[in-house]
């Protein structure tokens, strides 16, 4: 399969490395598209088939079209993309609020494939919900499908419309996660420890704890409940959560995310 990717960063790239570990796509076989001179020229390690810096008509030759620039810059990608895109490829697009039909209007183009994954993508271990145009061949959408699973887990959603809660949750979640483990570890240093430490102390609790919801056979309440001894030291950290509204400013924040989201879908 040949793939041509449009914006060439962290998740263009994620994606590419990971069709190339499960041998989907050759090296030779990449159309990479990149604007940032800077960002190109650690591309050209990569060894891509073809690294240019603009949409040209030999794009039209490669059997899937990513697209992965950032959603403020689509529409510039868009206005040249339209001019040379063929009827027989498909359009993959990863970029947040951006709906399908803008794409199918803005590129005057049917098949294409919504999907919002996020960066654990990196090392295979990703999730990526994603959506399909009716005009996606069902041959055409197991390939795509292939393609996703190199980058981790997958969930296919009969409606888009659910992508932007997704983007919201899963999407930008990471970034919840890391938030979290960098307060934790900063309490750490606070109460005395270094940094090498408190990070070695906060990472393996949450690989630890990760591990237990998957095996322990028990709910999440459940687990909080065999941590948190009657008048111990977890009560007090879980009163402090309530009292500081904790729970509601991480719901809000995941709210406010897919506001985002629907915002940009807006332009
Ligand atoms: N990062 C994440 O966790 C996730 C991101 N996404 C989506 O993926 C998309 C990419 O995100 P991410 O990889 O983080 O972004 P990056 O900024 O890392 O990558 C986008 C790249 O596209 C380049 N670019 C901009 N305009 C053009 C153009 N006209 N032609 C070619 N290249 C162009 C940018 O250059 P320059 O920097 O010069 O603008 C940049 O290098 C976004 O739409 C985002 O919503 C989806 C899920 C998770
Ligand atoms: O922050 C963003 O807009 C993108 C979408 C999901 C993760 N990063």
């Amino acid at each position: 399969m040949k793939i041509a990717i449009v914006g060439c960063g962290n998740m263009g790239m994620a994606f590419a490395r990971a069709f190339l570990k499960f041998d989907l796509v050759k090296k030779e076989d990449f159309l990479l598209v990149e604007k940032s001179a800077e960002r190109k020229e650690t591309l050209h390690s990569f060894q891509p088939g073809v690294l240019t810096g603009v949409i040209s008509p030999e794009i039209g030759t490669y059997d899937l079209v990513i697209l992965s620039v950032k959603p403020q810059d689509y529409l510039t990608v868009a206005a040249s993309l339209r001019e040379v895109i063929q009827p027989s490829q498909i359009v993959l697009s990863i970029m947040a609020g951006i709906s399908m039909q803008t794409i199918q209007e803005s590129l005057n183009h049917q098949p294409v494939v919504r999907a919002m994954p996020n960066t654990p993508a990196m090392l295979g271990m990703g999730i990526t919900a994603y959506a399909a145009s009716p005009e996606v061949e069902r041959g055409q959408l197991r390939k795509v499908e292939n393609l996703i699973n190199a980058t981790g887990r997958s969930v296919f959603l009969e409606d888009e419309g659910q992508l932007d809660a997704v983007t919201a949750l899963s999407g930008s979640g990471p970034a919840y996660f890391f938030y979290l483990v960098k307060t934790m570890i900063e309490a750490g240093r606070q109460m005395g420890f270094e940094e090498s430490v408190a990070t070695l102390l906060v990472k393996q609790t949450m690989l630890g704890s990760y591990h237990l919801i998957n095996n322990a056979d028990r709910s999440l309440d459940e687990l909080i409940k065999a941590v948190a001894s009657k008048g111990g030291t977890t009560e007090a950290a879980l009163k402090g959560f309530e009292e500081g509204k904790l729970a509601d400013a991480l719901t809000q924040g995941i709210h406010a995310a897919q506001k985002r989201a629907t915002e940009l879908s807006q332009g």
